[in-house]
């Protein structure tokens, strides 16, 4: 029988972009098409610019103030480098979690209803709702349903990630921008925030920036190999993984420098 594929809209197209440091040249003509509701990891070794690369994709990257950008990043018909969107509406779409944990000094309850309220949400049972439908989606709901107004500082590392994620899916994104989220966890708690990322690209677009192979192995679908600013290359992540078409890409999976 044939097989029938149906094309998967891209989340973002990206074609030639190159990114300044001051003089420091950080990306050098990259091109992807980042699929809707795919898990898209990032790898290369320390320095190949994977953190610049997923932070152009909310504009995180324009706090820097020495960062200059050309090409094209389209995101939903716009080119975010040249059409400059509205920045609090765009991190609305795409969220950002970070390598350390980062929930505010607040309830578990307001680390989450923060987004909603920035956006104007006051009525109590919608944000009531919402900070369940999120705590649930970051599959926390059961361990903290009982303390909603407990400091969320009192959580464990591995909680305060789970939280991070609520607290970025509580503005309903489409995408989910993750840089290391696990490098500071512990194993089990790597485990959860795998199977939540498995569960999540359900309904959103997901970017990870890793440098655990085995992690981009087991949770992505596309896989894209950067190397002193350049994309290498990009292709399934089962094909990365077994067959790459660059030798300096099987040299990095295999372990041999990196
Ligand atoms: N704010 C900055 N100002 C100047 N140079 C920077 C800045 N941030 C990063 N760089 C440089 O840009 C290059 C890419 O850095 P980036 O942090 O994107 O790499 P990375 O692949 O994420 O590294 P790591 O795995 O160590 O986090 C590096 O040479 C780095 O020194």
């Amino acid at each position: 029988m044939m097989s029938q594929t149906t094309a998967v809209p891209a989340a973002y197209s990206v074609k030639d972009l190159n990114l300044w440091y001051g003089e420091h040249h950080a990306l050098s003509n990259i091109h992807m098409d980042i699929l809707e509701k795919e898990v898209t990891a990032i790898i290369g070794p320390s320095g190949c610019g994977k953190s610049t690369f997923i932070k152009t994709l909310n504009l995180m990257i324009n706090m820097v103030p020495s960062v200059k950008m050309t090409g094209e990043i389209s995101y939903e018909q716009e080119n975010l480098i040249k059409d400059k969107p509205d920045l609090i509406e765009l991190r609305k779409k795409v969220g950002m979690v970070f390598q350390k944990p980062n929930p505010f000094p607040k309830t578990i309850f307001e680390n989450v209803a923060y987004g909603p309220r920035i956006h104007g949400i006051r009525k109590k049972s919608k944000l009531n709702e919402i900070v369940e439908r999120s705590l649930k989606d970051a599959f926390l709901w059961d361990e903290v349903k009982d303390r909603l107004d407990m400091n969320a500082m009192g959580l464990s590392g591995g909680q305060q990630q789970r939280l991070c994620i609520a607290r970025t899916l509580a503005t309903e994104p489409k995408v989910v921008l993750m840089d290391e989220p696990t490098s500071a966890l512990d194993p089990i708690s790597t485990v959860k925030v795998e199977e939540l990322i498995e569960k999540l690209k359900e309904k959103y677009t997901i970017v990870i920036v890793t440098h655990n192979m085995q992690q981009a192995a087991r949770i992505s679908d596309k896989t894209a190999f950067f190397l002193m600013g350049e994309l290498i290359e990009m292709d399934n992540t089962d094909m990365i993984f077994s067959q790459p078409n660059d030798h300096r890409t099987e040299e990095y999976i295999t372990g041999r420098f990196g």
